[in-house]
């Protein structure tokens, strides 16, 4: 039967409708009317099946203006009207201040909130930090920027949504981020954030929880629906990340997807799968004496590393530095002298 369909033609293997894509997650032939179903539903039953969302609640969707956040904005205002959610809605955008970058893409998501008719917060590095990344670079040059900018971001994110009196939080990362960074992880010997990147909803006992109902959704698939749904997206690629090792991983995700495309899954099931021994020291969290954010030393990571701009010593807080310098050091014995804020790049957590 299934061979007749080929044989015929690219018949939807759904409705027998003509084929407009192969759907690149099990390479089904469907039409666009089935993919669209077939995309909304799982995100529903992922939604459903871990219990992401209590009715009333009110969700930020961290909106960049990307692909991926445009389409989790527009489906989850979908599936919250179509099965009745009850959610109250929010885009929160943060503002990095990267000329030529962010401006534009926050534009577009100016055109989303009244598009999608969800209300928008923005907030910014500049009135948070008192720096913009564009500063920020003008100072300490490309390399290791990706370092503020992911540990401000997450900062900022929980700043907006504490504002915004949020009850979640949640990303438009997807099962190709999640596959990445549980083979960074890896690759790096990072058991805690190995065992954490792979849940759908972290920080439960941080300020916000934050979940990720993109999980298991294909971001080959992301960009179709965005496509077909001719949805108002930004696509440029920040102008100051270059980082090879991740663009490394991402490219040998993608050839394996290619042979296989249960890959993917099968990644991110192999980190799930990964459990912590129990003789592993895992950072005790406490608050920051500075700022009062989450933090498992005396001074979070935002706060060293505006320390170092601030004294001109941008340096300060970059790599496996532990907090201020001595004053940690209490707290970070007693971790095993391991930090969940050691790590170079803030995106290597969600
Ligand atoms: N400036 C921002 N403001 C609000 N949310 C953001 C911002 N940057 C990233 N996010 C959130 O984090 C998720 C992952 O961000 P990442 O930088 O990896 O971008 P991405 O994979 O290209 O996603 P997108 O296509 O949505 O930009 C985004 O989908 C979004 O939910």
């Amino acid at each position: 039967m299934e061979q007749e369909r080929e044989r015929n033609g690219r018949l939807c293997c759904l409705c027998s409708g003509r084929a407009a894509l192969r759907r690149p997650k099990t390479l089904q032939q469907l039409c666009r009317e089935c993919f669209f179903r077939v995309f909304e539903d799982e995100i529903h039953q992922v939604i459903v099946s871990n219990g992401l969302f209590t009715r009333g609640e009110r969700v930020a969707i961290g909106a960049s203006g990307g692909k991926d956040s445009t389409v989790l904005a527009y489906v989850l205002a979908k599936l919250n009207q179509t099965h009745d959610y009850g959610l109250h809605l929010f885009l929160l955008s943060v503002d990095e201040g990267i000329t030529g970058y962010r401006d534009d893409s926050l534009e577009t998501v100016h055109r989303n909130q009244i598009q999608y008719g969800l209300p928008l917060k923005v907030v910014s590095y500049k009135d948070l930090y008192g720096w913009t990344m564009d500063e920020i670079v003008a100072t300490i040059g490309k390399k290791n920027n990706c370092t503020f900018c992911g540990v401000f971001r997450r900062q900022a994110l929980d700043r907006g949504a504490a504002l915004l009196k949020v009850d979640k939080l949640v990303t438009g990362h997807n099962a190709d981020d999640i596959a990445e960074t549980v083979l960074l992880n890896i690759l790096r010997g990072d058991i805690a954030r190995l065992s954490r990147c792979t849940s759908i909803t972290t920080g439960e006992d941080g300020p916000i929880p934050r979940c990720k109902p993109f999980k298991y959704t294909y971001e080959k698939e992301i960009v179709m629906y965005a496509y077909f749904k001719r949805l108002d997206y930004f696509s440029t690629e920040c102008i100051y990340s270059p980082n090879a090792y991740r663009g490394f991983a991402r490219e040998f995700i993608k050839d394996l997807e290619r042979l296989r495309p249960r890959a993917v899954l099968d990644i991110i099931r192999s980190g799930e799968n990964f459990r912590i021994s129990t003789t592993a020291k895992m950072p005790e969290q406490g608050t920051c004496e500075r700022c009062g954010y989450i933090s498992s030393q005396k001074w979070c990571k935002a706060c060293v590393l505006l320390d170092g701009l601030n004294r001109g010593l941008p340096k300060l807080g970059i790599g496996r530095s532990h907090g201020v310098i001595g004053a940690s050091r209490d707290r970070n014995e007693r971790n095993g002298g391991k930090t969940i804020e050691s790590k170079q790049c803030g995106t290597l957590d969600f």
